[in-house]
């Protein structure tokens, strides 16, 4: 055996023994072991077991005038490729080295001799799959690729570095936020995602409709014009139409619009539903009846936006807590984002290391810094005063600056980037560019609304203590020209057992570009939408 210092994974340390039985996957015969470099040894610990690794090829050479292949492996378990040695004897060599061959392998794992600075190497004497790929179309060469032409490969980018470790980031950002509010005592809850209510208020919602087919819209066109009496049906002398108007209908009416055509998307739900913007509505109700729950799941936003920080759908994380104040929500959301900061830091430092390198330099001493520093609060007027005086000492802002504004994109970076130098915490807005359910503060202008602003991104969380007076809540939906109707249910939570509450929303994609640095919201998740654009 090799170096003891570090021990292997659990799963592996039963079977870790000399000459002993060959490692596989927990719950398959057939599969390969994980993460065998994925260690702070580089799997020095395990030389000299017997190991069933597989993986895509990232880079291979035939050696020794073609006597062995030497093949880079990646599994997708962490950076490290596994380093695979083939001998001519053992598998054609030719096909095994291109860049993007899947190989299924056995062998022994060896360390190089002491004093070299080779890496665990696994010399293998049975080759069970080769996967070919033909490198003439093959579309992820081993270059570097432009994540802006990997966004056209959107089914083969996983294989590169860049995405794979975006993945596992992205997997331990939910983990973290899992553990977060698990730890603290929140339940987990499941909005939907079609919905009848407009959360934001704002009209940014796509449609749920339903897709009909052609034998069906004929029963909705029977059903909405009523069968013929005997009198039609003699004045018509129509026998076709008989035949068709004896038909059984199959669906409930569907609700006519106003041009007399029945308009399909609402025929399913018996009234017209969406696709959610926001969970938080949803997630109120649990909240005032089980007192400190979170959501997070998809939403959708019908924007028009092409910008690199917008998707149509994205996934937002979303905790409500019952008896609590704006302050508790700011308290909440920045010990969440510190621990968000610290779980990479502590689970994901080789991923982390690899965004230094390829996209942003900073982005590990970022962390460092939001894991330890307090964020600063100030409130909207603050703000206002302090870009209005940047504004008057030279700074060139594309949007004007003046009290009541909604705060662009480029004024959130000045405030956290080169005035403050960390996550700032702004809050009570004006009341006339926030949503109608924030509560409304003593001064009747603002509302107990905060954002959190960080360094690269700007906006990454946005909340408030929700308005819980019935009179007042009711007063601010009429104000801003919101139908009293499809909110009745909403305002039962406060005409029945109000409580203070707050809660905020944190854009799961976003809280990735602060984390890795990486520029565009496209690439931090699996699979993009934005308009022009829902491949696969
Ligand atoms: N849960 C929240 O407070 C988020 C808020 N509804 C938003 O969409 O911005």
């Amino acid at each position: 055996m090799g170096d003891q210092a570090t021990p292997p994974a659990p799963e592996l340390a039963a079977m870790a023994i000399n000459d002993g039985p060959c490692l596989k996957h927990p719950f398959s015969d057939r599969a390969p072991v994980r993460s065998i470099v994925c260690r702070p040894d580089g799997g020095a610990a395990l030389a000299g077991n017997r190991v069933r690794a597989g993986g895509w090829v990232k880079t291979g050479r035939e050696q020794g005038k073609g006597s062995f292949a030497f093949l880079e492996v990646n599994d997708g378990s962490c950076p490290a490729n596994l380093q695979v040695i083939v001998d001519a004897g053992v598998a054609d060599l030719s096909t095994l080295v291109q860049t993007g061959t899947c190989v299924l392998v056995e062998g022994l794992l060896k360390m190089p001799p002491e004093g070299t600075k080779q890496k665990i190497e696994l010399r293998v004497d049975k080759v069970l799959h080769v996967g070919p790929t033909d490198p003439a179309s093959y579309p992820i060469p081993k270059t570097k690729l432009s994540l802006e032409f990997l966004r056209d490969h959107i089914h083969l980018r996983p294989r590169t570095n860049t995405i794979s470790a975006v993945a596992r980031i992205r997997n331990a950002l939910a983990f973290a936020t899992h553990s977060f509010f698990q730890e603290h005592g929140f339940l987990y809850v499941h909005t939907p995602i079609i919905t009848t209510s407009d959360c934001e208020g704002a009209g940014e919602m796509f449609q749920a409709t339903t897709l009909i087919s052609e034998a069906e819209k004929l029963d909705k066109e029977l059903i909405m014009n009523p069968p013929p009496t005997e009198a039609d049906i003699e004045a018509a002398k129509c026998t076709v139409g008989e035949k068709r108007w004896r038909k059984e209908p199959k669906l409930k009416p569907g609700i006519p619009k106003k041009d007399g055509k029945i308009d399909y998307g609402q025929d399913f739900f018996g009234r017209q539903a969406f696709l959610t913007v926001s969970g938080q509505l949803q997630v109120e109700t649990y909240a005032c009846a089980v007192s400190s729950v979170y959501t997070f799941g998809p939403t959708f936003r019908a924007e028009h936006s092409h910008t690199s920080r917008h998707l149509a759908e994205f996934w937002m994380v979303e905790p409500e807590i019952a008896f609590a104040d704006l302050q508790d929500d700011m308290n909440c959301a920045e010990a969440y984002v510190k621990y968000m900061c610290q779980w990479l830091l502590n689970k994901c430092f080789d991923d982390m290391e690899l965004m230094a390198k390829l996209y942003d330099k900073g982005c590990i001493d970022r962390l460092r810094m939001v894991s330890s520093t307090p964020f600063e609060r100030i409130t909207y007027t603050e703000a206002v005063q302090l870009l209005e005086e940047a504004v008057r000492g030279g700074k060139e802002f594309e949007k004007n600056v003046e009290w009541g504004i909604d705060l662009a994109s480029e004024h959130e970076r000045y405030l956290t980037e080169d005035i403050f130098k960390k996550p700032v915490i702004v809050y009570n807005y004006p009341k006339g560019i926030k949503a109608f359910y924030m509560r409304l503060n003593d001064d009747s202008k603002t509302v107990a609304a905060m954002d959190i602003l960080v360094p690269k991104v700007g906006e990454l969380i946005g909340g408030s203590q929700r308005e819980e007076r019935y009179e007042v809540i009711q007063q601010r939906i009429a104000e801003m020209g919101l139908p009293l109707e499809p909110y009745e249910w909403y305002l039962d939570l406060r005409r029945y057992g109000t409580v203070k509450h707050c809660g905020f929303g944190l854009g799961f994609e976003r809280m990735i570009l602060f984390a890795t640095g990486i520029d565009n919201i496209r690439d931090v998740i699996p699979f993009p939408r934005y308009p022009g654009r829902a491949d696969l």
